[in-house]
């Protein structure tokens, strides 16, 4: 088991509309996820999981119920304190080019972390080698980059320069919402590889969210499944997704292709032929 609990969900609910619109996207549901652990969220379109994660991140507030971030109530009542919520709390989401202001250039982008951080008051050198560093860290050029717009990179490259983001954030926690489903199987890997460099170096806790429970395994070291705004089965990765006792994990899993057998053409029989 990893570190203390950073965050911890109680009954957490979220209702949207009322009467016949009304949907309950979030159910009640309750989990810890602790200090350098990889926990990924997982389940299929309109289980919850982004609502979930909105509601981590103070973007949504919950219909019922708490968040406990550090063991404490969490408390973002003022902007002053979402504010210095948000220090300790940051995401990658799927669509890196809705996340920002386009129109701004990546200096800009990146400067922004460097005064989120408390950090403006460096020298410009300072400031561009902190920059070229987290560029370099996930295999950018900053020096390439800047004068350039968000719409000049590639997928790839985009959801890249949000890790460097992330790394010169350094968050506690980070909420990575399908960060790879946008870009190529190539890219994906890289992408994978990065978040869990940026765990191990900065010691990060990572809440993974995504459709792909063969990913989960992959990446995690904790898993959620949620079905319908529920939590219906947790605990380690090895233990949902080896031996999983839920029908909806069974039902994720039987879902995973199984190359082998989709690329097993010795059965096949060309009758036309
Ligand atoms: N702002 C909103 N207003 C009304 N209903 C919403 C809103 N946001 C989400 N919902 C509904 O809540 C449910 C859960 O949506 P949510 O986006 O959290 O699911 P998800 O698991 O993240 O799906 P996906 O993988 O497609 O992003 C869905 O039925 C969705 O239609």
């Amino acid at each position: 088991m990893k570190g203390e609990v950073v965050l911890q969900g109680v009954n957490l609910t979220k209702v949207f509309g009322w009467g016949k619109t009304k949907t309950v996207a979030v159910d009640h549901v309750n989990f810890e996820i602790r200090e350098g652990e990889v926990c990924s969220i997982v389940g299929e379109s309109g289980s919850g999981k982004t609502t979930l994660a909105k509601m981590l991140l103070g973007l949504l507030n919950p219909t019922e119920g708490e968040i406990y971030f550090q063991g404490k109530k969490r408390d973002i009542s003022t902007q002053r304190k979402k504010r210095e919520y948000w220090k300790s709390i940051q995401a990658i989401f799927q669509d890196p080019y809705s996340a920002y202001n386009i129109f701004n250039k990546i200096d800009t982008l990146l400067l922004d972390c460097i005064r989120m951080r408390g950090d403006f008051w460096l020298p410009r050198e300072k400031k561009i080698e902190l920059m070229s560093e987290a560029c370099s860290f996930v295999n950018l050029e900053y020096k390439e980059l800047t004068n350039k717009y968000p719409f000049e990179l590639s997928g790839g490259q985009m959801q890249r320069l949000m890790i460097a983001r992330i790394f010169l954030l350094k968050p506690k926690i980070l909420i990575a919402d399908e960060p790879t489903s946008m870009i190529d199987a190539c890219s994906r890997a890289t992408i994978l590889d990065m978040l869990m460099k940026l765990r191990d170096e900065v010691g990060m806790t990572i809440v993974f969210i995504t459709h792909d429970i063969g990913l989960a395994y992959y990446v995690s070291d904790n898993v959620f499944i949620m079905e319908r705004g529920k939590i219906v089965e947790s605990g380690s990765a090895e233990q949902v997704i080896l031996t999983p006792h839920h029908p909806y994990t069974k039902r994720l899993i039987s879902d995973v292709p199984k190359i082998h057998e989709a690329w097993d053409l010795s059965t096949v029989t060309y009758s036309g032929l």
